[in-house]
C-alpha cells in the first residue's frame, strides 16, 4: 500500500506535478483543495471569504484526515496544509511526504500569473508579492522541511522532468 503526500508552497507545482506523477506511479490522485471544494460545494476563495482562514484551516485539517484513509493514493495538499496543527506529523505517520522545493524568484513568476485563485495572495503583485512570498516561505520552511523527501522542483516543465521525479521516488519510497 502506498500513500504519498506532496507538500510545498503555493505554485510549487503540487497539483500540476501530482497529476502526472500519480499516473506514473499508478496511484489514484486527490488534490486536497479540489476535494474540499467538492465536499463543501464552494471554491477555496469562497470558503476564505465567507468563513475566514481559521475556519478554512479547520476544514482542511478534517479533510486531510478523510483523504488519508484512502489507500494507494497520491494527495497533493494545499500550500498551507502542513503548516497548521500537527498536520505534517500526521502526514509523516500516514504516508510518505515529498516537499517540492522552489525558489522565491520562480514562485513569484508563476504566482503572478495565477494568484487570483489564491485568496492569500489577492491584491499583491510585483515586488510586494515577491516580498510576501519570501517572508511567508521563511515561516513555512521549518514545516515543509519535515518531509521525508525534499525535491528540488525548480525546473519541471515537461512530462519527462516529472518522470525523473517518479523514477527517483520509486527508488526512495
Ligand atoms: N514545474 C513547473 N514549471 C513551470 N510552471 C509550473 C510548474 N508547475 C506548476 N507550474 C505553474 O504554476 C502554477 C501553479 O501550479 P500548481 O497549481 O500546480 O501549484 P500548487 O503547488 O498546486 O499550488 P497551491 O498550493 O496553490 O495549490 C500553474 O499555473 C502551473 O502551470
Ligand atoms: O498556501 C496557502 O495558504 C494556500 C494554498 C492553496 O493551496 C489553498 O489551500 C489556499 O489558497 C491557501
Ligand atoms: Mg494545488
Amino acid at each position: 500500500m502506498k500513500r504519498i503526500f506532496l507538500i510545498g508552497y503555493m505554485g510549487a507545482g503540487k497539483t500540476t506535478v501530482g497529476k502526472v506523477l500519480s499516473q506514473q506511479l499508478e496511484l489514484s490522485f486527490i488534490d486536497l483543495d479540489h476535494y474540499i471544494e467538492g465536499r463543501y460545494h464552494k471554491t477555496v476563495g469562497q470558503l476564505f471569504a465567507e468563513r475566514g482562514e481559521e475556519a478554512f484551516r479547520d476544514i482542511e485539517r478534517r479533510m486531510l484526515r478523510e483523504v488519508a484513509a484512502f489507500e494507494d493514493v497520491l494527495v497533493s495538499t494545499g500550500g498551507g496544509a502542513p503548516c497548521f496543527f500537527d498536520n505534517i506529523e500526521f502526514m509523516n505517520e500516514a504516508g510518505q511526504t515529498v516537499y517540492l522545493k522552489v525558489s522565491v524568484e520562480e514562485l513569484a513568476k508563476r504566482l503572478e500569473l495565477c494568484k487570483s485563485t489564491r485568496p492569500i495572495l489577492k491584491g499583491r503583485s510585483g515586488d510586494e508579492l515577491k516580498a510576501f512570498i519570501a517572508e511567508s516561505l521563511e515561516k513555512r520552511e521549518p514545516f515543509y522541511s519535515k518531509a521525508a523527501i525534499v525535491f528540488e522542483a525548480e525546473e519541471m516543465m515537461t512530462d519527462q522532468d516529472v518522470h525523473k521525479i517518479s523514477q527517483e521516488l520509486a527508488t526512495r519510497l
